[in-house]
């Protein structure tokens, strides 16, 4: 018996929304989340596709997320777009927050969206590859719950803490990478204890601080950051841009305010927008071949781009759709009214 089951798009789409409806969630809510969750299977980014629909509705249940949350879009200074999202889930909030975002970058040049107030569990590619879409180039972060030890401890402190960009380039999709901080997402580690599966050395220790390769003492332990004393460093400046810049939760904080629930992390995020014509001017589409020629001396040699793993993806998906483990698939199934 096959232990994987094939979904069409058009039923990725559709079980994510009716899964969050009967969860609770509302219209715009549901429809925001689902957007993102199908983005993410469809582009093979299995920690942050369909397996994230349980934790939202996890979250709801547990009482924690505001599931008919409307966000307030405040402008805040000249360059600076302020979102409440007034503890419901994200993606509405940045959906209705990114309008202003644009406008301002494109009148100031480099613009700023903080979303304050909100429950967080999405891969964060989608919103800096919907801004470069606009022609802007994009740069997001947030922190999550802390899981992950700093660079020579062994205690956690930082999140997962995220960081995405993305370049608009002439003729094709965008360059974006998006990763964690820590040597991999929460969730991948998750997905390895769900199909028992050992996790690599140098992702997580053991509770005792020891290296660890079992999915699940990784878990109650603590993640470690990418690239030693790097990583932590970059973890710490999410934590700090994202968090007490915009008057927000850190990681450390945002666990706490869980009070062990297990819902997903609340916390805020910083999206920062760049209009190259305004630096520019004249010279937009000179420079931006130079930038071309960067990505042309990368694949060149036989390198790939980060995304570019995303992009055939998305194009197999669209011909194959997807395809997700038996136990997840029934997992959903059990969310679905009867
Ligand atoms: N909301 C939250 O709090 C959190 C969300 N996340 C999300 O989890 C997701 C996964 O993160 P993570 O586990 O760190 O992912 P990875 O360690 O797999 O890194 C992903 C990034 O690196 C690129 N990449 C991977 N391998 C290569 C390669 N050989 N050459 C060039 N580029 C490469 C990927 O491109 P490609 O996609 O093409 O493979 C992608 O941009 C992210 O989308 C992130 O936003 C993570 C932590 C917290
Ligand atoms: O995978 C991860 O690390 C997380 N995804 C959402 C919150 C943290």
């Amino acid at each position: 018996m096959s232990e994987e089951v094939t979904l069409p798009l058009d039923e990725v789409r559709r079980i994510s929304i009716d899964v969050l409806k009967a969860g609770g969630l509302s219209d715009d809510h549901a429809h925001a989340i689902a957007e993102v969750v199908y983005a993410g299977q469809r582009d093979e980014c299995h920690s942050h596709g369909l397996y994230r629909l349980l934790g939202c509705v996890r979250s709801v249940r547990e009482g924690k997320v505001n599931p008919n949350a409307v966000p307030d879009v405040v402008d805040h200074a000249p360059a600076v777009v302020r979102v409440d999202a007034h503890f419901g889930f994200s993606p509405l909030a940045f959906e209705r927050g990114k309008p202003m975002l644009v406008e301002k970058a494109r009148r100031m040049g480099l613009a700023a969206m903080a979303i304050n107030n909100c429950y967080h569990f999405s891969a964060l590619w989608p919103e800096v590859e919907a801004i470069s879409a606009e022609g802007l180039v994009a740069l997001a972060m947030t922190p999550s719950h802390s899981w992950v030890a700093p660079a020579g401890g062994n205690k956690p402190v930082f999140g997962t803490n995220p960081i995405a960009f993305a370049w608009p380039r002439p003729d094709g999709p965008p360059f974006v990478f998006d990763f964690a901080t820590s040597a991999i997402a929460r969730g991948e580690i998750e997905l390895h204890r769900r199909a028992g599966k050992p996790i690599p050395t140098g992702w997580a220790i053991d509770s005792e601080g020891n290296p660890t390769n079992d999915p699940t003492a990784a878990l109650a332990g603590a993640m470690l950051t990418f690239g030693g004393h790097k990583g932590s460093a970059l973890s710490a400046m999410i934590e700090l841009m994202a968090g007490p810049l915009i008057g927000d939760m850190t990681s450390a904080e945002s666990m706490a305010f869980d009070e062990e629930v297990g819902a997903a992390p609340c916390h805020g995020e910083l999206i920062l927008a760049f209009d190259p014509k305004v630096f520019l001017g004249a010279d937009a589409a000179q420079h931006v071949s130079r930038a071309e020629k960067m990505f042309e001396s990368i694949i060149g040699q036989g390198a790939r781009l980060p995304s570019q793993r995303r992009y055939e993806a998305r194009e197999r998906s669209k011909v194959n759709g997807v395809r997700i483990p038996n136990a997840l698939y029934d997992d959903l199934q059990a969310l679905l009214p009867r």
